[in-house]
């Protein structure tokens, strides 16, 4: 138990509407603590009805039989003059006012009447008005004063049929903020209290048990804390009931700004609205003063943009695009703030696997975004830019993701809050189509860049505006990155989900064409077509784990065109070469052969590099093999891959062209030596020391009689033919022709 050592001896507390409830309760606790207290009541019912001393009376003898000091009056608060002259009578001074005294005339707003509105706003304003106006003038003279007024949740939040009570109780915050700076310099400190405790106002509509825990004692504590001589707060406004005590205060949103210098229509605070409403992004603020608020309004006085005649205009009236104009132009920056949840969800987005645990579990050691997660932050931010005002002509749904560039400057964090800028890198005329490339540069919280994206836009059906047809070298994120006429160096086959748009929408590309068969149907489609940097990213994600070994630090940039749409629950397949410090990629759609990323590349660093640099290169001039062995591991490995690359579906399309038997005489180390061979008749697959069916079809290798599945173990298989450990004594032998892919390799056998 604290020690009762708040105290108010010589003290002289005014409580209105003291004569039961929360008023009698707060001029019990003042007179037990030494106050001299003034009980005011009128002796009227809830409602403002009748009038007598009884209550007061009551409230007074209880305060004297407890040994305080007290007095009656019995004054309408209306002539709160008379309430401080019985103080002043009484005990010579006035050093507290409570402003308890209320009553209710609940009523919905359609059905209430004048004279229900100014008897509400009588009581509990103009009543705290008189009473306070009194008193003040003692205050100021001997330099101190404790004010509480008394609010409601009504007041604050609004509550049905109480439109004049409500009213009322907000006035009273107001009052309360007011008089505290003005009262500040003379010690005058007040505040302003939404009490929730039984009391004949409450009585008829909370139940009974409620108003048992919401005991008046539980709110007094509070209004004596705040008026002790030593208490500083002032101009605050507290929550209090059945033993919870909480401050409010207000929050703003970052807002928007508009330009001063234009015409602000309704339709560009419906632009806005998103983050004129937004309290999440990192922007809001509390303001406590009116200089405060007025902070951002008076920063917006400087928020000049560029009116018709200063703007540079971007499309004539003839259609022309100024390219030039477009460049300098600046918009607004995004702030996109993410969390390890948003990570996953990218990574789920393009295709990550539940045993990936280093993309799906936050725990794991090495959990962290594939790096083509650098698009997402900046996707958003490309809202700014107003397509309509810088193209020729601009249908959404005929937008084409054409190209992305993806410069990492530094690795993501695994959460965070950044802030992009975009701006116009070019726009081109490429006949068929306008072709325009926002840049988007991101920044961390330090400021410091984290990444640099471009986006590549294909308008169809927006071009032969008279543009230029050729766009600047911008080096990596220009580049053409043809692929090598060798074999790739390695291939990658995933299945996308039918669900995979549905999913990677998730991570901020709304746009219907990847969700709503009407707008896809609007764009041309057939079905909701998949986003282009979905694609992007599970082909990103496949260099990630062949070259990076899974760190970001490896992966310095990336730069893709889109050359056909996909749809949802296709298999892509990305062969990869390595050249130099690039690997160069494409990807296909399986089902239907076709090239869907072209013109790829990721450049490499660090690690990535060192370890490319180490490894055999493709291209290599073949290494010397063991007698009997494969000539090289490169022809090896081309043999391999185009296997391996096969989906299952796709190989049983080519055995059917093909019916070919793969022949091996394959000595162990012991010198044991067996026949194997992999027979591709009839679209089925069998391996073994005979024929036999129902086998895998892509077992090629065998060690001390283990087979090993190039499916799964190419390297390794590699590994024990080059280290001579196992010997091809005869030859791999082709009885029939064996589909494009390995036909290509015979010669190199
Ligand atoms: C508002 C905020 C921004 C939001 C951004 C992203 C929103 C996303 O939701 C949208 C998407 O994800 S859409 C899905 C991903 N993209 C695709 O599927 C596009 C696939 N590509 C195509 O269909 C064709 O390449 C196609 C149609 C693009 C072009 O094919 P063709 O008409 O056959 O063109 P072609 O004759 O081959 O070439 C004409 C000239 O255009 C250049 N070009 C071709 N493909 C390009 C491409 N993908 N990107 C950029 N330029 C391209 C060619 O080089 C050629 O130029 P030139 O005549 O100078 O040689």
């Amino acid at each position: 138990m604290a020690a009762e050592n708040l105290r108010f001896d010589g003290r002289v507390v005014i409580v209105t509407g003291a004569g039961g409830g929360l008023g009698r309760s707060h001029a019990l606790a003042f007179g037990a603590r030494g106050a001299s207290v003034v009980v005011n009541d009128l002796g009227g019912s809830t409602t403002g009805e009748g009038a007598s001393s009884r209550a007061a009376d009551v409230v007074v003898e209880e305060i004297r039989a407890a040994g305080g000091k007290a007095v009656a009056n019995y004054d309408s608060v209306l002539d709160g003059e008379k309430i401080v002259e019985t103080a002043m009578k009484a005990f010579g001074r006035v050093d507290i006012v409570i402003n308890n005294a209320g009553i209710l005339k609940d009523v919905s707003f359609a059905r209430m009447t004048d004279a229900q509105w100014d008897l509400i706003f009588q009581v509990h304003v103009d009543g705290a008005y008189k009473v306070l106006k009194a008193a003040w003038p003692i205050f100021r003279k001997q330099k101190y004063g404790r004010i509480i007024n008394t609010t409601s949740a009504a007041g604050i939040y609004g509550n049905f049929g109480q439109a004049n009570y409500s009213a009322a109780k907000l006035a009273l915050v107001g009052l309360t903020q007011t008089l505290a700076l003005e009262g500040k310099k003379d010690n005058i400190h007040c505040n302003v209290i939404a009490p929730m405790a039984a009391s004949r106002m409450t009585e008829t509509i909370l139940p009974p048990d409620m108003l048992q825990s919401l005991k008046p004692e539980m709110v007094t504590p509070l209004v004596e804390y705040l008026c002790h001589e030593d208490t500083t707060e002032n101009g605050s406004i507290f929550e209090v009931g059945a033993g919870f005590v909480g401050k409010l205060r207000w929050e703003r949103t970052g807002g928007h700004g508009f330009a001063i210098d234009k015409t602000l229509l309704p339709e560009h605070i419906q632009d806005k609205w998103a983050k004129i409403t937004d309290f999440e992004d990192g922007r809001a603020t509390h303001p406590t003063t009116t200089s405060e608020s007025m902070e951002g309004i008076m920063a917006n006085f400087e928020n000049v943009s560029v009116d018709d005649s200063a703007r540079p205009k971007v499309v004539s009236a003839d259609g022309k695009v100024d390219v030039e104009a477009a460049k300098s132009l600046s918009f607004d920056s995004d702030v996109f703030e993410y969390s390890e949840r948003d990570v996953i969800l990218y990574n789920l987005g393009i295709g990550a696997k539940r045993t990936d645990l280093h993309l799906v579990y936050e725990n794991n050691d090495a959990f962290g975004a594939v790096p083509t997660f650098g698009v997402i932050p900046s996707f958003t931010a490309m809202n700014a830019v107003p397509f309509g005002e810088i193209l020729p002509s601009f249908n959404p749904m005929m937008l084409l993701h054409g190209e992305q560039y993806l410069e990492i400057i530094k690795p993501f964090p695994t959460q965070g809050k950044l802030t992009s800028t975009p701006y116009v890198v070019d726009i081109l005329d490429k006949g068929k189509g306008c072709v325009v490339t926002i840049g988007v540069k991101t920044a961390d919280e330090n400021g410091d860049d984290i990444c640099v994206n471009e986006f590549t836009m294909f308008i169809r059906g927006s071009g032969n505006f008279g543009g230029k047809k050729e766009g600047t070298d911008r080096g990596a994120a220009t580049a053409v990155n043809q692929v090598p006429s060798r074999k790739p160096d390695h291939v990658v086959q995933e299945k996308t989900s039918e669900d995979q748009a549905a999913l990677y929408r998730l991570s901020g590309d709304w746009n219907p064409l990847h969700i709503d068969p009407d707008m896809a149907a609007v764009g041309g489609f057939d079905v909701p077509i998949l986003h282009g940097l979905c694609s992007f990213g599970i082909a990103g994600k496949h260099i990630f784990k062949t070259y990076c070994n899974n760190d970001a630090a490896s992966f310095k940039n990336i730069k893709v065109r889109f050359a056909k749409t996909v749809n949802p629950g296709e298999t892509l397949e990305t062969s990869m070469w390595r050249e130099g410090n690039k690997v160069i990629f494409q990807v296909r759609s399986v089902e239907r052969d076709a090239i869907i990323i072209s013109n790829a590349a990721v450049e490499l660093q660090g690690e990535a590099l060192k370890a490319a640099a180490a490894a055999p290169a493709a291209a290599a001039a073949p290494a010397a093999a063991p007698a009997g062995a494969f000539k090289s591991a490169a022809a090896f490995d081309q043999i391999a891959a185009g296997i391996t690359a096969m989906s299952s579906a796709d190989r049983q399309a080519q055995v059917k062209k093909i019916k070919g038997i793969f022949q091996f005489d394959i000595t162990n180390e012991a010198g044991q030596s067996t026949q194997y061979f992999i027979d591709l008749k009839n679209g089925e697959g069998a391996v073994g020391a005979g024929p036999a069916k129902n086998k895998p079809d892509v077992v090629i290798a065998v060690k001390d009689a283990t087979f090993v599945e190039l499916a799964s173990g190419t390297a390794n298989a590699q590994k024990l033919f080059m280290s001579g450990a196992i010997k091809v004594k005869g030859q791999v032998m082709l009885a029939t022709k064996l589909g494009d892919v390995l036909k290509a390799n015979k010669s190199k056998l």
